[in-house]
């Protein structure tokens, strides 16, 4: 059974077209790359399917649950019953340390405190002993390890990662690869990696290529005037 199921997803921002998706599935336990160039809308697609941006037509299909027939409760509870997020920016918070940004994660997801759940992420991203740490005192790399034990420590089915590596030199892209692929195997889970970065293409087979539907200019148009 699919875990993802997509059909006639369109969105448009400020007028230009950036979501064209007739038919798309993932099935459950498969890891799959969502490729396409800067702009052809891989963040937006990831929101979509988080239930954090909703598309302007279209049906999203979760573990068979209509992400997008939910109201914002819903769509809350459904992300943290079955994603873990990866965001492009990391998004951790920094007045928290490294523990209390995993616990956080698992109290959004409705999940009771477990303080051996958050250990064993951050043990599996080789971050143990950097619990009551900052984020502020984090390298990137151990940062982005963070937000990848953050986006598991709920043992999510789906795993989103929006451009887990482009920032990052050969040797960290590697592990970073690495730790996503074994993370999501302990977890049982789908995989969803979005990415431009070509090193990635030969560790993840499956794929979903997006096109770039218009190009871009240099001020978006006013909302409803299209580019
Ligand atoms: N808030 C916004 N206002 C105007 N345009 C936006 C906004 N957010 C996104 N866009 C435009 O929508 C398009 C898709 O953006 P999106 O971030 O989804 O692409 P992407 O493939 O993830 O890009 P990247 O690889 O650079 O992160 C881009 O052309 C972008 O400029």
């Amino acid at each position: 059974m699919p875990l993802i199921e997509v059909d006639g997803l369109r969105h448009a921002i400020a007028g230009r077209p950036v979501l064209d998706i007739p038919h798309w599935s993932v099935e459950a336990g498969r890891h799959c790359l969502l490729l396409g160039p800067s702009g052809s809308g891989k963040t937006t697609l990831i929101h979509a399917l988080a239930g954090l941006k909703r598309p302007d037509q279209g049906r999203i299909l979760l573990d068979g649950q209509a992400m997008w027939d939910l109201n914002a409760a819903g769509r809350d509870r459904l992300r943290g019953r079955l994603i873990g997020i990866v965001f492009q920016t990391l998004h951790l918070v920094p007045a928290l340390d490294v523990g209390q940004n995993l616990h956080l994660a698992r109290w959004l997801a409705g999940l009771p405190r477990d303080a051996r759940a958050v250990a064993q992420a951050l043990d599996r991203v080789g971050l143990g002993a950097r619990l009551s740490a900052k984020p502020e005192h984090l390298s990137q790399g151990e940062k982005q390890r963070v937000a990848i034990a953050r986006a598991v420590v709920t043992a999510p089915k789906l795993i989103l990662a929006d451009e887990p590596t482009s920032a990052l030199d050969d040797e960290n892209c590697g592990l970073v690869l690495d730790l996503l692929l074994e993370q999501a195997t302990v977890c049982g889970a789908t995989l969803l990696v979005a990415t431009h970065d070509e090193r990635t293409r030969a560790r993840i087979t499956d794929r979903l290529e997006l096109p770039k539907l218009s190009a871009p200019v240099g001020r978006a148009p006013k909302e409803g005037h299209a580019a």
